[in-house]
């Protein structure tokens, strides 16, 4: 078998339920690789079939076709004794923690470990180690109902890696956590990706997330996927829809800018202005863009909003700003913009500027 670099690789799923009266497909033929040491983000609305599709890695959901191959291995030719290896080296972590109450915090880390070769002090010290390596050492003895929703979820995360797996599966892991904790809960799975060079396939409906910390992402829609990327691309020029949409509920700029067109003087526009926004890639900067609007073209850019972001060492930048000169100059400095490979999209216009260029939106 040629060994390559992929973590899972899933060829043509498709996953079926069969009900009384009719058939659901959750799963309809998608293939997903996902490179080793990546983490992965799949999206998509409640009922898209991410939960599904993901069971089906390890085998916890049995595909009607396809094939399913981690870490090099068939999943679908392995005799009961090595799926079963096979499933320790995938960890999973759920919304709602599924930690056992009646377990101190210790008792539940160790709790996957009871049928090892381990001894009792290896198990413990296996203990100390994965509770270090989740910040909760202090709480070794408590018990889970003592515990915020954040620790509980770094619970459930030391014991999905007390097997050492190579892959952990967030199935919606933040979802039932405030802003903060879920942003502490991201940086620790990035910091474990990177310590323990773990492939970590991230389901979520949060964009927020995968702009944190996931370095590709899939779009998931009526059991098929409809888009995937790498991070950059994903959140910078989403090409179907259902991505535009997630991709808006994790950018700024769009709720600056219906702040910005509630304002009194971008209500009544001046016939000489115009309302654009601006977003760019790399290295592009503001300052130059600006700069050279005035010098070259005599319009002045007022900025109303703006920011950059990082996806992945990438600076992605965004700028509101209104354009107010000299119609025709305003014209060549709109095709300027363009000529510096910086998106235009035209908000509102005046009237002037309309007559010029025709007042079509870009
Ligand atoms: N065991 C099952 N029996 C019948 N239908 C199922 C089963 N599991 C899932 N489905 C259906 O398959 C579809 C996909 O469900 P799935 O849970 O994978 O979606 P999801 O994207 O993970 O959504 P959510 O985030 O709400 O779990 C849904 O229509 C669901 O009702």
């Amino acid at each position: 078998m040629i060994k390559n670099n992929l973590a899972v690789n899933l060829i043509n799923i498709d996953v079926t339920f069969k009900q009384k009266n009719h058939v659901i497909k959750a799963v309809d033929d998608v293939t997903l690789k996902i490179e080793k040491g990546d983490i992965y983000g799949i999206v998509g609305y409640s009922g898209a079939g991410k939960s599904t599709l993901v069971r089906v890695i390890n085998l916890l959901q049995a595909p009607s076709n396809g094939s399913v191959i981690v870490n090099d291995q068939n999943m679908l030719a392995l005799h009961s004794n090595q799926l079963r290896y096979a499933r320790k080296k995938i960890g999973m972590i759920f919304q709602h923690f599924n930690l056992m109450n009646a377990r101190t915090v210790a008792g539940n880390v160790a709790f996957p470990l009871r049928k090892s070769n381990l001894t009792k002090k290896q198990i413990n010290d296996k203990v100390d180690q994965l509770l270090a390596l989740v910040g909760l050492t202090d709480k070794k003895l408590t018990y889970p109902s003592q515990l915020s929703g954040g620790q509980k979820q770094r619970v459930a995360i030391a014991r999905a890696l007390s097997n050492d797996p190579d892959i952990l599966i967030s199935d919606e892991a933040t979802s039932a956590l405030d802003p903060k904790t879920t942003k502490s809960i991201l940086i620790l799975l990035a910091s474990l990706n990177q310590k323990l060079n773990l492939t970590i396939i991230l389901i979520t409906h949060e964009m927020q997330a995968v702009k944190q910390i996931c370095n590709n992402a899939a779009v998931m829609e009526n059991g098929r996927i409809v888009e995937r990327n790498n991070i950059v691309n994903i959140f910078s020029q989403p090409e179907v829809k259902i991505t535009q949409e997630f991709v808006a509920t994790a950018n700024q700029i769009d709720e600056a800018i219906d702040s910005v067109l509630a304002q009194p003087n971008i209500k009544h526009l001046k016939t000489n202005e115009v309302l654009i926004k601006l977003k760019y890639i790399g290295t592009v900067t503001d300052e130059p863009i600006i700069v050279g609007l005035y010098k070259q073209f005599e319009v002045t850019a007022n900025i109303l909003a703006g920011n950059v972001e990082n996806l992945k060492d990438t600076p992605v930048g965004n700028l509101v700003i209104i354009l107010s000169g000299q119609a025709n100059n305003v014209k060549h400095a709109l095709k300027f913009l363009e000529g510096l490979d910086v998106k235009v999209t035209i908000l509102k216009i005046g009237n002037d500027i309309k007559s010029v260029i025709g007042g079509s939106k870009r």
